[in-house]
């Protein structure tokens, strides 16, 4: 079941984007993706808890044309269930460079070589709050 989608947005390059949501307790995964639409995405960003095998690790991912790109793994994992989590991300045509609770940055290539962000949508145990450009 997805969450909460946003479309039409129109996220320029150097625009940072925050994300908050609230992590449920007892939280296997949660997945924040941003892009063109759920099939071009220039970010797939999936913290797992305990899902597909991994254990409080951070799967990021891009999709294009419906195809998953090469993952890449973060295990610097600041997420607890039943908190309010915040994330931010800020994009170029090089790459996403992702801000972590506690400041911690993951770097992103740009696989898709999309400018503008016009979708965003939010799966799993994060219950939205509010997504904002600060
Ligand atoms: C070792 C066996 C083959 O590799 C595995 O292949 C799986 C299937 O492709 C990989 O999982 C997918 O990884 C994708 C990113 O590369 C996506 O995370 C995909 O899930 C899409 C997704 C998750 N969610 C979601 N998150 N939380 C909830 N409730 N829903 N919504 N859409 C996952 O099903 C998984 O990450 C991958 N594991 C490794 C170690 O490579």
């Amino acid at each position: 079941m997805p969450g909460i989608v946003c479309t039409n947005l129109n996220i320029a390059p150097g625009q940072r984007v925050a994300v908050k949501g609230d992590v449920l307790p007892g939280a296997k995964s949660f997945a924040i993706n941003l892009g063109k639409s759920p099939d071009v995405l220039l970010l797939h960003f999936n913290a797992r808890f305990d899902a597909h095998g991994d254990v409080k690790t951070i799967v990021c991912n891009s999709k294009n044309k419906g195809q998953w790109g090469k993952e890449l793994r973060e295990t610097n994992f600041p997420f607890q269930e039943g908190t309010t989590a915040e994330v931010l991300f800020t994009h170029d045509k090089k790459e996403v460079i992702i801000t972590l609770p506690g400041n911690h940055q993951v770097k992103f290539p740009n696989e898709t070589g999309l400018e503008n962000i016009e979708f965003v949508c939010i799966d799993g145990d994060l219950n939205f709050r509010s997504l904002s450009l600060v």
